[in-house]
């Protein structure tokens, strides 16, 4: 089972390869991608304090992410699986139409993913030569336009490259269903999702006291995913100050809900989700260790 974490929009955080140094991290979601393209245009993207600050022409695309560049290639000789994150909190722009659902997907292929020589001069590199492993939608607001047509042409352009598996995750709020995401997530193949069981009552993981925790739902619809490997994650704000007050557990409670739904649930279980990375980094228990040094920890116990 493994650890995943959001990377990218820490306070003062560390440049990504200090993270995939980590042996205890095994999945980075690179956080985000938060500007939705109208058809034709460019996405916008955020790392936080990790770009130069120059952007494509007339656009909010970062094109100076130079140290996320010199990284990726660390992370892959680490045998980290990296995905690029579409959403976050603050996003803007919408998707409204297939036209420019397909539009966004095509861009997000041909500018993150192997690179193209047929298209090179239609599409941007941003992370260079990188390719990343797949794309992540941590869509919080908004609806449900667009997210399905765009992993449905996602699959499509993986199905065209066939030497290289592509993931496609989905991190939904735990209500269900999913305002958002629960079409997507019910109608078309997903490789993780990882719910996040924090910042909503009567769902949440702190909620695991009162009865009201509801992986059992969440399991039932992943095992329901057209992706019968689909795995799904236990989503976990990584210190108190990650998410609204009173969401965080400590890794005690932590190893008390996990050990329990990882019995109960061994096929479908896919392991923890950290919001997010520096948070985690931050938060060390007596010994020292990190937040997600103590969730491998529990994983592997
Ligand atoms: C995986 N995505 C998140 O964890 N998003 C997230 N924490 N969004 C957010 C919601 C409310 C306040 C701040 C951040």
């Amino acid at each position: 089972t493994n650890v995943a974490v959001y990377w990218g929009q820490g306070r003062d955080q560390q440049r990504l390869r200090d993270f995939c140094a980590q042996t205890d991290i095994d999945i980075i979601n690179l956080g985000f991608i938060n500007g939705f393209p109208t058809q034709g245009a460019y996405p916008g993207s955020n790392f936080g304090n990790q770009c130069d600050g120059n952007f494509y022409p007339g656009s909010d695309l970062l094109s100076g992410c130079h140290q996320i560049v010199d990284d990726i290639p660390i992370c892959k000789q680490m045998g980290k699986t990296i995905m690029l994150s579409i959403g976050g909190a603050y996003t803007t722009g919408q998707i409204t139409n297939d036209a420019q659902a397909n539009w966004f997907a095509d861009f997000l292929w041909y500018s993150f993913g192997p690179v193209n020589s047929a298209v090179a001069d239609q599409y941007p590199r941003p992370f260079g030569d990188n390719v990343v492993d797949g794309f992540d939608f941590d869509i919080e607001h908004g609806g449900p336009i667009g997210w399905k047509t765009m992993i449905n042409r996602l699959h499509m352009r993986f199905q065209e490259h066939s030497d290289k598996k592509f993931y496609i995750s989905a991190a939904p709020q735990c209500p269900t269903p999913d305002a958002q995401l629960g079409d997507a997530i019910a109608s078309t193949a997903l490789d993780f999702v990882w719910v996040q069981f924090y910042n909503n009552e009567g769902c949440s993981a702190k909620n695991f006291v009162d009865g009201t925790f509801n992986f059992d739902t969440w399991a039932g619809i992943i095992a329901s995913n057209p992706n019968p490997d689909a795995k799904l994650f236990i989503g976990l704000p990584a210190a108190p100050k990650a998410a609204n007050d009173g969401y965080y557990i400590d890794a005690t409670q932590v190893s008390t809900l996990v050990r329990w739904y990882m019995a109960f649930y061994p096929k479908v279980f896919g392991g923890i989700m950290l919001w997010e990375a520096t948070y985690a980094q931050n938060n060390k228990d007596a010994l020292g260790r990190t937040y997600y040094q103590q969730m491998k920890d529990i994983l592997d116990s």
